[in-house]
């Protein structure tokens, strides 16, 4: 894999009249797959199109596989996939005909036909573009984008409004690409596709990344993660937090109900069990709950992910 960054974004700055729909973003993409949260209207399309060189910044810098997006298209064009959200294909074009066209600009084309059979489209393949389903124009679309063997492909929501089956092979596909070298970066209002398929996560607000790491260092930094089990009532809870690092806390809740706050990680649980076993304690219960990227969402951005 590639060590350099995919994408490289500086002090980017988009307007439309009056409206900042970027606002000094940064953002660096390494190889694998980055995938771009953000409430609606933060800036994630905008960024993108920024990126794919479909539309010019008012100001900062922006690289694509050390390319400008602007100035060197013709040069950069041949290595990115794009999945446009709509357009781009003449409504009579059949499905088949309008992969094969793409594949034939490219010197080592993915297999169509068998492309068309993965996206589940082998039964519309004959079918015009304008005919098929908004899920069905969705995934030629990502086909389009992928048949060409890029080196980054974008996919802008690449999963939005498409049934649970359709979803788990686009995320196939995109599993597969990254096993291939292929570097992805998708936006995504659906939190579980980013912590299922993104290497790194980049959250945007307001025209700008507030936060920007692995979903596990997203959900560990900072996050506060709690441990909670249950045993007999009147534990010693003081000797509890004795044996716990120093910023944790321990608290019976109700009795026999026991919760353990701070950073939650495998000593901690260690630490938690023999210190039980130490004093005779059998927990019933014992969980451990995760701060999920939702909740790292909300709090940065205090907006739900879909609004
Ligand atoms: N062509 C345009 N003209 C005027 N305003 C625009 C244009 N495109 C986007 N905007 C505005 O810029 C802001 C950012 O839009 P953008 O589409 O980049 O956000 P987004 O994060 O992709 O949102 P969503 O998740 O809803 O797709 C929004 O306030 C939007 O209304």
């Amino acid at each position: 894999m590639r060590t350099e960054p995919v994408v490289r974004v500086q002090a980017l700055v988009k307007r439309y009249g009056t409206k900042t729909a970027v606002d000094g973003l940064e953002l660096t993409a390494r190889a694998g797959v980055t995938a771009v949260l953000g409430p609606n209207g933060a800036g994630k399309t905008t960024t993108i199109e920024i990126c794919e060189g479909y539309r010019g910044a008012d100001s900062g810098t922006v690289r694509v596989l050390g390319l400008d997006p602007v100035g060197q298209a013709s040069e950069l064009r041949p290595r990115i996939g794009v999945m446009l959200q709509s357009g781009g294909v003449y409504s009579g074009a059949r499905a088949d005909e309008m992969l094969r066209h793409v594949a034939r600009l490219h010197a080592h084309p993915l297999d169509v036909h068998a492309l068309i059979e993965r996206l589940g489209l082998g039964s519309c393949g004959r079918t015009a573009y304008r005919r098929l389903s908004g899920g069905q124009q969705q995934r030629l679309a990502l086909a389009m984008a992928v048949v060409g063997r890029p080196e980054l492909v974008f996919l802008d929501e690449p999963t939005a409004g498409l049934d649970p089956q359709a979803r788990r092979a686009t995320w196939d596909l995109v599993r597969d690409l990254r096993a291939d070298g292929v570097s992805v970066i998708l936006t995504t209002h659906h939190m579980d596709e980013a912590e299922q398929l993104a290497d790194d996560v980049a959250i945007i607000d307001a025209g700008r990344v507030v936060v920007h790491g692995s979903p596990e260092e997203l959900c560990r930094g900072g996050a506060e993660n709690t441990l909670r089990f249950s045993g007999r009532p009147g534990l010693d809870v003081a000797s509890l937090l004795k044996a716990l690092p120093a910023d944790s806390s321990a608290a019976e809740l109700t009795p026999g109900s026991y919760r353990v706050v701070g950073k939650i990680d495998p000593q901690l649980l260690a630490t938690v069990t023999s210190w039980c076993a130490q004093h005779g304690v059998m927990p019933d219960r014992i969980s451990v709950e995760r701060h999920t990227l939702e909740d790292v969402f909300l709090e940065l951005t205090g907006k739900e992910l879909r609004s």
